[in-house]
This record gives structure tokens, C-alpha cells and sequence, in this order.
């Protein structure tokens, strides 16, 4: 990697307060604007990792370094997507939005104008007013999505957002986060994501580069470059290059998992 990285980890140890290690010499580098998927069998540490890269936990051992400086602490101009969209149920669309811009103090004028860009981003400009409960589980994780983007944060982590999304919604989903990283495939990115998923598929279709992580202790145990255009559309999911990744990081995973490899 030539340019400096968003964010380097070296030889980084995470240890629980159990004793239970889930990280062990994890090294990574992480350019501004790359799009990196963490691929890796339950329980091998890829939630601690991005809870590291968020600066949300502490290490036992090794360095974080954003933009070259050590981290302390939750690291700012960062967004965080999980699994559930954690809504407030009892504020409307609008207001979930806007949250994060409230905590840092931003005045009510601007905080709203900001939250109706980062909800038309995701394609809901219409559904302001609406409350958590009248949207369906694609559009609250769009509300989500809308949410950690409203700071227009550098770096975006998200924690399996899409799993328990049917196939449908998911691909609509991972095409939303990609045109949201590069409206048409144009440089440069948006923002810099590092992506969560236990689905190869999923993984393949979003990322510039797939980390491949084993378990106990979690660490990283194969890199795989996807190769695929600039502006990725679901034509990318029947190419060779989408194909052979898949297969190529189907066996790797297995591998991880210690299993044998399928097909
Ligand atoms: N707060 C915690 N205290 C103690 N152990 C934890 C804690 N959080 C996670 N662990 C343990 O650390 C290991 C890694 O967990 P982690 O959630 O990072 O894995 P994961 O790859 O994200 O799993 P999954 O794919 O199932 O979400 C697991 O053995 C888990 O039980």
C-alpha cells in the first residue's frame, strides 16, 4: 500500500477481562476510501476487531494508529452500523437521525437540514416523519445507515447490518452501501468501510479486499483482492471475477472454520 493508511493496527492483542483472547498479532492497514470486508467462522473475533478499530475497547497489546497517531478512546469521525438498527421507538425517523448531530451540540437548524440529506442518501425522504415501527427491516437499517452517515464520518464500520435481511432486500441493501460509498463508481470514496459478514457472496460484491480471519485466538489468515469494476451493479454477481473470488474465499473460510471444503 503506497498512501498512508485511515488506520493501522500492529501486532494488536485483545484480551477480555475473562482472559478469554480474541485478537492475537493482528496487523492491518486500511487506506483512506477502501472498501474491506472481515469474513471469518462465528465467534473468531470480528466483532472485537471493528470494536477496536472504533477505538470502543481497549488492547492488551500492540498499536492502533489513526492517521498515524496512536488512538485513545472512541475515535472521532467514525460511524457505526450493527446488526440490530437500534432505533429510539419513541422519536420519529427524523429525529433517530439527527441524534448524533444533537450530541455534538449542533444547532437545531442545521442538525435537521444535515438529517434530510443523510435520509434522501438512503431513500427516505419521505419517511421523516415516520416512526420506527411503521418501517420495514430494510428501511430501518436505511434509517441506520442514514444515522452513522449524518456526521459525515471518514471512516464507516458495519457489524453484520444485513443479516437478518431476506436475499432480496440484502442485495438492494449492498447496492444502497455502495452507491453510498461511490455514487457510480467515481473516486474519490465517500467514506472509508470495513465490513462485517459472514456471507462470501456479500463479502465478494462490496469489497476491494476480503480478510479472511480464523479463531482462537482470532487473527487474519488469508487476504483475498476482488478484482471487479469500479461501479459494481448485479451484473457483477454472474462475471468469472465474482465467481472465482467466491469459490477462492469459500475454500479459504472452510479452512478457517476447519471444515472440510464444500463442493
Ligand atoms: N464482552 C466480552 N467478554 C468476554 N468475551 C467476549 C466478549 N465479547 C466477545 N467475547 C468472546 O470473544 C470471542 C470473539 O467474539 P466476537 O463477537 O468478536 O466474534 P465474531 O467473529 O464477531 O462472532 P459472530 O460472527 O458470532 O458475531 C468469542 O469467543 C466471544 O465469546
Amino acid at each position: 500500500m503506497s498512501v498512508s493508511p485511515l488506520i493501522e493496527l500492529k501486532a494488536v492483542d485483545r484480551r477480555y477481562e475473562t482472559g478469554l483472547q480474541a485478537l492475537q498479532g493482528v496487523d492491518l492497514r486500511i487506506a483512506p476510501g477502501e472498501f474491506v470486508s472481515l469474513l471469518g467462522p462465528s465467534g473468531c473475533g470480528k466483532s472485537s476487531l471493528l470494536r477496536v478499530l472504533a477505538g470502543l475497547d481497549p488492547i492488551s497489546a500492540g498499536q492502533v494508529l489513526r492517521a498515524g497517531e496512536p488512538t485513545r478512546g472512541p475515535a472521532r469521525d467514525t460511524g457505526f452500523v450493527f446488526q440490530e438498527p437500534t432505533l429510539m421507538p419513541w422519536a420519529d425517523v427524523q429525529s433517530n437521525v439527527e441524534l448524533p448531530l444533537r450530541l455534538q451540540g449542533v444547532a437545531a437548524e442545521p442538525r435537521a437540514e444535515a438529517a434530510r440529506a443523510a435520509l434522501a442518501r438512503v431513500g427516505l425522504q419521505d419517511f421523516a416523519q415516520s416512526m420506527p415501527r411503521e418501517l420495514s427491516g430494510g428501511m430501518k437499517m436505511r434509517a441506520s445507515i442514514a444515522r452513522a452517515l449524518v456526521t459525515r464520518p471518514a471512516l464507516l464500520l458495519l457489524d453484520e447490518p444485513f443479516a437478518a435481511l431476506d436475499e432480496i432486500h440484502r442485495f438492494a441493501l449492498n447496492q444502497a452501501l455502495l452507491d453510498l460509498w461511490r455514487p457510480e463508481g467515481a473516486a474519490p470514496a465517500a467514506f472509508t468501510a470495513v465490513f462485517v459478514t459472514h456471507s462470501v457472496y456479500e463479502a465478494v460484491f462490496l469489497s476491494q479486499r476480503v480478510l479472511v480471519m480464523g479463531a482462537r485466538p482470532g487473527r487474519i489468515v488469508d487476504e483475498v483482492l476482488i478484482d471487479g469494476p469500479a461501479h459494481r451493479t448485479a451484473a457483477f454477481r454472474q462475471s468469472e471475477t465474482f465467481t472465482a473470488a467466491c469459490a477462492r474465499l469459500s475454500e479459504s473460510l472452510a479452512r478457517a472454520a476447519g471444515e472440510p471444503a464444500l463442493g
